[in-house]
């Protein structure tokens, strides 16, 4: 294998999947589990969930565990009694089928053989044991032996996007590498009776499982580039250790998520936007799509305060909690799924945005995507031209001090068109130094025009 790919990674293909076991409408959660908990009698709690519930705009979720299998586990109920060894019994073949049902979509929409997969990368807070669901799903699915797997564990809703951002650096280089990310994520390993400090976990937590192909240039006769992965980054929030976290005891994994969790995502987000954008400054959040890990109501209404997003900028994370709840680090890939059907609609979707997920630390994961449909076919366009066209359009409207201070730096990451190459003459013979001169040259004459433009 070649060491570097050519060109950003992109995600080819998409699945998704959720449990069987259960559909619960949210404004009957409440009484389900207090009566599958036997903790009817807590009736000022059960009171405080079915307010809780009513404000998380989540419509309905998917389990796994059904209401009657909790009567033949009193363990679940019990915190002193240990319960980690029927949890993980119990989780150990459902957490490889359900991420079996969502892989096995995005390979359908990829088209291409299983065994074309030569890396993968599962997520999973349920992964207590080894050899894990990474090797009973590359089994599953019939992936070659030596494909290379890695497994995350307790990134809990920052999973896929931490997958998503390997999967990238291991597309990008590793030239031919095309990475399957699986993120399965069931509450089972978590499930307890309800206490003061777990009602909004248990008002937001739900099952389900994304699968995306990601690989880098050169691409094969069909892949299409559902968005190319521009730029990511993983910022961690500091001093926040504390107020998300997840800790494995004898009693399963317990998450801890603070009240603060909004307010500081919320104080911290431009900060980390920031840096992930650097090297191509955003004119207005407002021009770009938004896929957002909707880890709650208030998280998104915090988000869209913040950035001053116009309605509709979260519809695609807002809806994916209505109809889904938070399914952890699976959740991203649902609203990326969200998106790239929205693109395909009558409004059409911008065509650069961001992705954002955020888990325990607080960690914050964000990558900027290119959805655009000049870039579907890169087998043939390469996506370069794009690329090229976005930067200038960007440029454009930044005010003049900005613009005096990026263009150069700007124009140089810019990849040229192999057709303009053509139009001028040049030749694909040419000594790599010379086109680089010629580039260079041609980008400082662009970045110098436009920078013209605007004195
Ligand atoms: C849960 C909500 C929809 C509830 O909406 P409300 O409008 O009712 O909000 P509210 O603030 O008035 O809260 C209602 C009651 O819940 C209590 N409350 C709120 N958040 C709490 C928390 N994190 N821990 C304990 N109690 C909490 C409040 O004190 C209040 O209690 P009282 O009524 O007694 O005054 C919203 O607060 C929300 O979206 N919060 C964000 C949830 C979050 O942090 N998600 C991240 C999940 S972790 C994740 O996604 C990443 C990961 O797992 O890694």
């Amino acid at each position: 294998m070649q060491q570097h790919a050519e060109g950003p990674a992109a995600m080819l293909a998409i699945g998704m999947a959720n449990p069987t076991g259960a559909v619960v409408r949210q404004d009957e959660f409440a009484d389900s589990f207090f009566r599958a908990t036997k903790s009817d009698h807590l009736t000022e709690l059960k009171e405080k969930l079915k307010r809780i519930c009513k404000n998380t705009c989540i419509e309905k979720r998917h389990f796994h565990l059904k209401e009657e299998s909790v009567d033949t586990h009193p363990e679940f109920l019990d915190r002193e009694l240990p319960s980690l060894n029927a949890r993980i019994d119990m989780v150990a073949t459902a957490i490889p089928k359900l991420a079996h049902s969502a892989a096995t979509k995005a390979i359908d929409e990829w088209g291409r053989p299983a065994t074309d997969i030569t890396h993968l990368v599962f997520v999973t807070f349920s992964a207590v044991q080894a050899p894990s669901a990474d090797l009973q799903l590359a089994s599953l699915l019939g992936l070659r032996p030596t494909v290379c797997r890695t497994i995350l564990s307790l990134h809990g809703c920052s999973g896929g996007g931490a997958a998503l951002n390997l999967a990238k650096q291991l597309a990008e280089n590793n030239q031919g590498a095309r990475v399957l990310v699986a993120c399965s994520e069931i509450t089972l390993i978590s499930f307890r009776a309800p206490d003061r400090n777990s009602l909004v976990c248990q008002s937001l937590f739900s099952d389900g499982a994304g699968a995306v192909i990601v690989g880098a240039g050169p691409f094969h006769e069909g892949e299409r580039a559902l968005f190319e992965m521009v730029t990511s980054t993983q910022t961690a929030i500091p001093s926040t250790e504390h107020v998300l976290n997840m800790q494995v005891s004898e009693a399963g994994v317990e998450f801890h998520v603070g009240i603060e969790v909004p307010k500081l995502i919320g104080q911290n987000i431009q900060q980390c936007l920031q840096e992930t954008f650097r090297s191509a400054p955003v004119c207005s959040w407002n021009d770009l799509f938004w896929a957002v890990h909707p880890g709650g109501r208030a998280i998104l209404d915090n988000i869209n305060t913040v950035l001053k997003l116009e309605p509709g900028k979260l519809a695609a994370s807002r809806n994916v909690l209505r109809e889904y709840g938070n399914m952890s680090g699976a959740t991203i890939i649902f609203v990326l799924d969200e998106l790239r059907r929205r693109k395909n609609e009558e409004d059409p979707l911008p065509e650069w945005g961001v992705m954002l997920a955020f888990g325990p630390g607080i960690t914050i994961e964000a990558m900027d995507c290119i959805a655009d449909a000049k870039c579907r076919d890169m087998a043939d366009s390469k996506g370069k031209s794009f690329r090229m066209r976005h930067c200038f359009d960007v440029l454009q409207h930044l005010p003049k001090w900005q613009l005096r201070e990026t263009a150069p730096k700007k124009s140089a990451m810019i990849a040229l068109d192999d057709t303009e190459d053509e139009k001028e003459g040049r030749n694909n013979d040419e000594p790599e130094g010379n086109k680089k001169a010629k580039e260079r040259l041609k980008l400082e004459g662009e970045a110098k025009l436009l920078r013209d433009k605007f004195d």
